[in-house]
Order: C-alpha cells, then sequence, then structure tokens
C-alpha cells in the first residue's frame, strides 16, 4: 500500500517504521515544509532502526491509499481539512489519537473515517522515539464509508499487532475516553503518575460515576461498578507512566483537555446532564494552561 503519515511525532514513527518492514510506500506529512523526514525508532527489544522518508510530496499523497493520522486531536482537523481535496475520494483516513469530538469537526469529508484507539505506548527524547511497550490497536468505522474498510485491520496487524477491527467502534472510543476522563486531569492536576491516584479513590470513583452517565445516554450500557473497575485495572497497569497530559503540562504544552473532558461535558450537556466534578477539573486544567500560553507565543488559545 501507499500510504502518507500526517503527523511523525511519537506514534507517527513508530508506524512509520513498522509499516516499512511490510514493504508499503510510505512518506511522512509535517508542518514544516520539508521533503524528508527522519524515524529514529529504538524497539521494545532494545533493536534499533534510523530511516528517512519523503515528506510532503503532493504526488506521493493524490496516490495515497490510506492517510494514517498521528497528531494531538486538537491538531487534526485543520491538518486533515488541509490534505483532503488531494486524497483520492476512496482511500480511508485513519484517525488515532486519544480523546472524541474530531469525527464531528471532520463531518463533510467524502474520504471513508476510521477511528483508532491504540494501547500501544510511545515516547519522544529528543529526535529520538522510543517504543515503551506493545499493546492492542482498535480500529472500526467513523462514517458509513468507512465501514467497507475492515480488511485494513488485517494490513496493520502485520505491521504492528495486535490490532482488532470492531464494527461499533465508538463503545470502545468511549471506555478510553473514561479513562482518560479519570486519569489524564488528576494527574496533571497532582503531578503525579498514573499509580499515585490509587490514593485518591473518591476523586476518581466521582468522575467515574458522570462519565457512566452520560455514556449511558450516548447508549452505552455500562455499569459504574464494572466502570470504575476497568479504570483502575488501567491506572493499575500503567502505575509508573507519567499520562500524555501530565507530560504536555510540564512541558508547557497545549494539553488534549478539550478532546477529553470537554468532550464529555459537551455531550453532557446535550443530554441535559450536569457534571460537576469534571467540569471543576476542566476549569483547573483550562486555567493551568492558559497561564503558561499567555506567557509564550504562537500556541493556540483556547476554544
Ligand atoms: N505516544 C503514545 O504512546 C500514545 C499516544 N496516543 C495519542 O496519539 C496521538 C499522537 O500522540 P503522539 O504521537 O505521542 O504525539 P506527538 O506530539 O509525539 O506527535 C504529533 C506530531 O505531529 C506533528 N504535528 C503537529 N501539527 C502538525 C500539522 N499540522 N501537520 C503535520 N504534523 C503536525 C508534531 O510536530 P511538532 O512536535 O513539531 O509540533 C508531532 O511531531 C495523541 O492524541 C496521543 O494522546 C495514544 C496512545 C499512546
Ligand atoms: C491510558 C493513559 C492514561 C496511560 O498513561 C493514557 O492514555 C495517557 O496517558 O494519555
Amino acid at each position: 500500500m501507499k500510504i502518507t503519515v500526517l503527523g511523525c511525532g511519537a506514534l507517527g514513527q513508530l508506524w512509520l517504521t513498522a509499516l516499512y518492514k511490510q514493504h508499503h510506500q510510505l512518506q511522512g506529512w509535517l508542518r514544516v515544509p520539508q521533503t524528508s523526514c527522519t524515524a529514529d525508532v529504538t524497539e521494545t527489544d532494545g533493536t534499533h532502526i534510523n530511516l528517512t522518508f519523503t515528506a510532503n510530496n503532493r504526488d506521493f499523497l493524490a496516490h495515497s491509499d490510506l492517510l494514517l493520522v498521528t497528531l494531538k486531536a486538537w491538531q487534526v482537523s485543520d491538518a486533515v481539512r488541509h490534505l483532503v481535496a488531494e486524497l483520492p475520494e476512496n482511500s480511508p483516513i485513519l484517525l488515532l489519537h486519544n480523546g472524541m469530538g474530531t469525527l464531528e469537526e471532520l463531518k463533510g469529508v467524502r474520504q471513508p473515517l476510521l477511528v483508532g484507539v491504540t494501547t500501544q505506548a510511545a515516547k519522544r527524547e529528543g529526535n529520538k522515539v522510543i517504543h515503551v511497550a506493545s499493546g492492542l490497536t482498535h480500529i472500526g468505522p467513523g462514517n458509513e464509508a468507512g465501514q467497507r474498510h475492515s480488511g485494513l485491520a488485517v494490513a496493520l496487524q502485520h505491521a504492528l499487532p495486535d490490532v482488532a477491527w470492531h464494527d461499533n467502534i465508538s463503545a470502545i472510543a468511549w471506555k478510553k475516553l473514561a479513562v482518560n476522563c479519570a486519569i489524564n486531569p488528576l494527574t496533571a492536576l497532582h503531578d503525579c503518575n498514573n499509580g499515585a491516584l490509587r490514593a485518591r479513590p473518591g476523586e476518581v470513583e466521582l468522575i467515574c460515576n458522570e462519565v457512566a452517565l452520560v455514556m449511558a445516554r450516548e447508549g452505552h450500557h455500562t455499569s459504574r461498578e464494572g466502570l470504575l473497575d476497568y479504570v483502575w485495572q488501567v491506572i493499575g497497569a500503567t502505575a509508573g507512566n507519567a499520562s500524555s497530559m501530565l507530560q504536555d503540562v510540564r512541558a508547557r504544552r497545549h494539553t488534549e483537555i478539550d478532546y477529553i473532558t470537554g468532550y464529555l461535558l459537551k455531550r453532557a450537556r446535550a443530554h441535559g446532564l450536569e457534571a460537576p466534578h469534571n467540569s471543576r477539573l476542566f476549569e483547573q486544567i483550562k486555567r493551568k494552561e492558559n497561564d503558561y500560553e499567555r506567557i509564550s507565543t504562537g500556541l493556540p488559545g483556547a476554544w
């Protein structure tokens, strides 16, 4: 397959190298006008791979069979909208990011849209990427045209296992949203690793209860206890992690809060529900983010 990877950070470089090894033709798409990009990845077994790919080639884009989007949620819709006119109409766009809300922003895009949720873990250290842990990537349709692309899971499974196809990806995306609503803002506010939330069971529970109510109104019938158990399992499995939001706040980068808690609050409002604990967390993170963004330049402001 001919594949353009939009966003060549931690996940982007991971997929570039994995797909390259399966003999796919690849290019990266960057924010900056460069004609090449590198992927420098240390794999989970310590193997090091350093490759150079073509970048930002419009002819390659016009013949791509897949646009794989590995951007932060708030970067997605502008960047994708910029490229869709040049991507073939039948080529799917796979969105692989934390949080929800980009599908709504991309309504009207003609191409098949696919949603991905992953537990692969990769981090950037300078220009290098470390593949910290293997995981499972769930993919499924994000619009009607996306329903015809289950075969993509097979190609991706060969490159970076495990990959599973789900006709209803929304249930999985909501469970991941619940995890991110609980872990990300709390760890960012308390400046602690995921495991330290074990000392704050009440806060985790209040957040999960509100998420469970919204999920039920969205048609995903999960019990409050079941959802809370799941969130505690993830906290246990990722106890040593600094969440992505904690990393963003520490590095004074824009966070994904608008697409995590912000999305939950939007859906709560749509159903006439209040979610006071999540609202308070949202405001606290926005205040933190605004404090450092006000004094820097070139970064986006709040919505
Ligand atoms: N890393 C991980 O292990 C996991 C990540 N995720 C999620 O996946 C998504 C991607 O994460 P991750 O790879 O870590 O993020 P990164 O920040 O490492 O990668 C995003 C990349 O996109 C680039 N970029 C920004 N804007 C544009 C643009 N307009 N056009 C092209 N490139 C652009 C960034 O460049 P620059 O830095 O120069 O702005 C950066 O290289 C996030 O939603 C994250 O939460 C989910 C599970 C695991
Ligand atoms: C699952 C979790 C919370 C792991 O740290 C994550 O997705 C993140 O940090 O964004």
